[in-house]
């Protein structure tokens, strides 16, 4: 059993996330109450709801940015309410995080970002790192781009690589905050396809957007941040 085993947690019911009475705050602010919802593998999740409304505060306490304190936060095998912050990294290696900025490293090529996070990770094999780079790069179609610096991508290009960074290490849970929120729709459409693929692929994928759309045009399952809380939603409004 490995040392971070024992901070680990088992879910009865298998689920890559629950939320049991959380709440969710930035300092004595209440963003979100009586949070309650279990996350299956291979969901795919729309987070809605207005601008403020919580839904990067959501994400944030999945990934281990805001501190859990009451209820129950659990992720990808993590009591996010009893983690401590030396165990944050081992917790963000089974999950793949893509922002809205993308949040690539401008002064390197593509390869040498992901060569980092690997590195980061503690892969050591040159070429087993080579090979698992090949890997996600030809997932995301950008497999001849690899010498480009970020700079020369187009934004749908530079979030094809922030999404091969996230499959990295063969993440179970990819949180997504707006990832196609500074993109045209035609580009809009080609990274859902691509982030629809990865769910069918067995990931679960949890996606913040304000893309209604896109929620009404590719199926999934719907929360929705509102007045402190978060509900479940069959459609939504276009
Ligand atoms: N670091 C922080 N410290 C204090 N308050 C914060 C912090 N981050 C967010 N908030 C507040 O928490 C509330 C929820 O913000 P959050 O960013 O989670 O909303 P959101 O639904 O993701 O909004 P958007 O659609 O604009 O991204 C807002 O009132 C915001 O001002």
């Amino acid at each position: 059993m490995s040392k971070n085993k024992a901070v680990e947690t088992e879910n009865i019911q298998n689920n890559v996330v629950e939320l049991k009475n959380a709440v969710i705050r930035h300092q004595e602010n209440i963003v979100l109450k009586d949070v309650n919802v279990e996350v299956a593998k291979g969901e795919f999740i729309y987070l809605i709801g207005k601008v403020g409304s919580g839904k990067s505060s959501l994400l944030k306490a999945l990934y281990g940015e805001v501190n859990v304190t009451e209820g129950y936060v659990f992720a990808v095998g993590y009591d996010l309410g009893k983690i401590k912050s030396k165990q944050i990294p081992f917790l963000r290696r089974k999950m793949g995080i893509i922002f809205q900025d993308f949040q690539l490293l401008s002064d390197r090529s593509v390869y040498e970002n992901l060569s980092f996070v690997l590195k980061a990770t503690g892969w050591k094999n040159k070429k087993a790192m080579d090979a698992r780079i090949r890997e996600v790069l030809t997932q995301v179609d950008m497999v001849h781009k690899g010498y480009k610096m970020p700079h020369q991508l187009s934004g749908g290009e530079q979030q094809r690589i922030g999404i091969a960074r996230a499959l990295l290490n063969e993440p179970e849970l990819i949180l997504a905050d707006e990832p196609t929120g500074n993109l045209d729709p035609e580009t809009t459409n080609d990274l859902m396809q691509l982030l629809l693929k990865i769910s069918e692929s067995g990931k679960t994928v949890i996606m913040a957007t304000h893309n209604y759309g896109m929620v009404d045009k590719y199926k999934g399952r719907i929360l929705k941040c509102e007045d402190a809380r978060l509900k479940e939603e069959s459609s939504v409004e276009v």
